[in-house]
């Protein structure tokens, strides 16, 4: 089928190539030359493991292009419309431009029978408006929300745990029956609804996701002034079924292009519809997760008495999450920006982020390498729990820092180890 994808970031240059890779005819297009640059090169713009490869394969078969002419898309009877829907500038609810002017931007080339499919989260009520917007071309729209993980993304995308159709057609369906033919045949969960259910969907999973990790890093503060240990309360809680081990990793909670806005757009969307206090309690699941962030700050500066002014502290992980680039609303730059803002000196370092981090931050110092951020440190902070740092040597790191203080702000440093190896260690929600 001949496809295109229209927003070629995190969501869209995987989208894109995956469906190259699955025997689609693919254009994708962004409004970022030097991202289409990139990719026409056949160059991944963003670290996600496995996308390289995709791409040299799919650029070389030619099943795959790049272009920032929404015109090389005029072929195409699928467009895929993934471009970014970020929290508004004066507020908490999705700024919608992106999605408008993409959608515009199609409205000369849509043929009748096109299907324009929403993989953007968005508000509820947002595609039943954009279906209005493009009916007039005789093209129909259908609302196909993503649910892939950054660092999992290709395999998410060609193998997802189950496709959500919101459509308003049988047509629509069978369409996308044929886009996703290699998922369908391989018996993933699929769920055909209407527009504001598929958007709810993807609202509610991920609002659900922050809820299980600000409730576990609640469980972690309350852990702190009673001597209990919140990692050993998640194994507990987590081999009941009906709870499970997943999402339950306390630590300094969650960040990304994702959960973050999206429980404060959904929180907005309701109060518009009236229904703000169905969902009040994300304001609370925002200040939990905010305050976790905080609570590494306080630790490391009680360490030195209160004060880190003039103090060398070394960030490990800068990225969200491991296994990515992404900074957006990051946990582990916001410690080191709050640290640096603090009077301390910080050496930042990740093995993917330090470009990306320097973009949004310049005025951190940043290293390239985990041994250059410990060399001098009198504190440390695992912020990202990348493996290079989750396999840290206790003894080895203690005679590379001028003081052997840790903060492992994502628990997943074995605390008898580390302060064998003579260190003053701190987890979160441990004693
Ligand atoms: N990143 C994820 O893991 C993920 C997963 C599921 C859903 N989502 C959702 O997907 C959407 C995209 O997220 P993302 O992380 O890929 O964002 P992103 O910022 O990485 O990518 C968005 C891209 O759209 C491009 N763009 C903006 N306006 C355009 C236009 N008019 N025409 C063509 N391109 C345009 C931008 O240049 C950018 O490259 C968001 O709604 C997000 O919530 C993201
Ligand atoms: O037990 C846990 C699990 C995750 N996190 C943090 O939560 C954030 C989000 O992690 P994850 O959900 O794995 O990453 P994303 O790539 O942002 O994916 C989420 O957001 C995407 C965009 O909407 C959705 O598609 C995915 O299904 C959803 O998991 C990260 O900062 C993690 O460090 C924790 O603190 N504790």
């Amino acid at each position: 089928m001949k496809l295109s994808v229209i927003g070629c970031g995190y969501l869209g240059a995987v989208h894109a190539a995956a469906m190259a890779s699955l025997g689609h005819d693919v254009v994708g297009i962004d409004v970022d030359q030097a991202k289409i640059d990139a990719l026409a090169a056949g160059r991944s713009p963003i670290y996600e493991p496995g996308l390289p490869e995709l791409l040299t394969r799919t650029h070389a078969s030619g099943a795959l292009r790049f272009s920032t002419d929404v015109t090389d898309a005029a072929e195409a009877v699928v467009h895929f419309i993934a471009v970014g829907t970020p929290q508004s500038a004066d507020g908490n609810s999705a700024d919608l431009r992106f999605v408008d002017a993409a959608v515009d931007s199609l409205l000369p080339i849509l043929k009748p029978g096109d299907l324009v499919v929403g993989k953007s989260t968005v508000p509820v009520g947002t595609a039943a408006r954009l279906q209005e917007r493009i009916a007039p071309t005789g093209a129909e729209l259908a609302w196909n929300p993503e649910f892939l993980r950054e660092g999992f993304a290709v395999k998410d995308t060609i193998e997802p745990d189950r496709l959500v159709y919101g459509v308003v057609s049988e047509r629509a369906r069978e369409i996308l029956d044929s886009v996703y033919a290699r998922a369908i045949g391989a018996g993933t969960p699929l769920v055909v609804t209407d527009y504001a259910t598929a958007e709810l969907v993807k609202t509610a999973a991920n609002a659900f996701l922050a809820t299980k990790i600000s409730f576990i890093n609640a469980m972690a503060e309350i852990a702190e002034v009673t001597g209990a240990d919140v990692t050993q309360l998640a194994d507990a809680i987590g081999h009941d079924n009906r709870i499970g081990r997943r999402f339950l990793n306390a630590g300094i909670g969650f960040g990304g292009g994702c959960l973050p806005k999206d429980i404060r757009a959904f929180a907005a969307r309701a109060e518009e519809l009236g229904r703000g206090e169905s969902v009040a309690f994300l304001a609370e699941i925002d200040a939990i997760n905010l305050r976790r962030r905080a609570r590494v700050v306080d630790l490391v500066a009680e360490s030195f008495g209160g004060d880190v002014s003039g103090r060398r502290v070394a960030v490990l992980g800068l990225a969200f999450k491991p296994e990515s680039d992404d900074v957006r609303d990051s946990p582990a730059l916001d410690i080191a920006r709050a640290l640096s803002a603090a009077g301390a000196t910080v050496a930042g370092y990740d093995p993917e982020a330090v470009e990306s981090s320097r973009r949004v931050a310049p005025e951190l110092d940043y290293v390239s390498s985990a041994e250059e951020a410990l060399a001098g440190a009198e504190a440390v902070v695992v912020a990202t729990e990348w493996r290079q740092f989750r396999e840290l040597d206790a003894t080895d790191t203690a005679a590379r820092v001028a003081r052997p203080v840790i903060v492992d702000a994502r628990n997943v440093l074995d605390p008898s180890a580390w302060r064998a190896a003579g260190w003053e260690f701190h987890g979160l929600g441990r004693p």
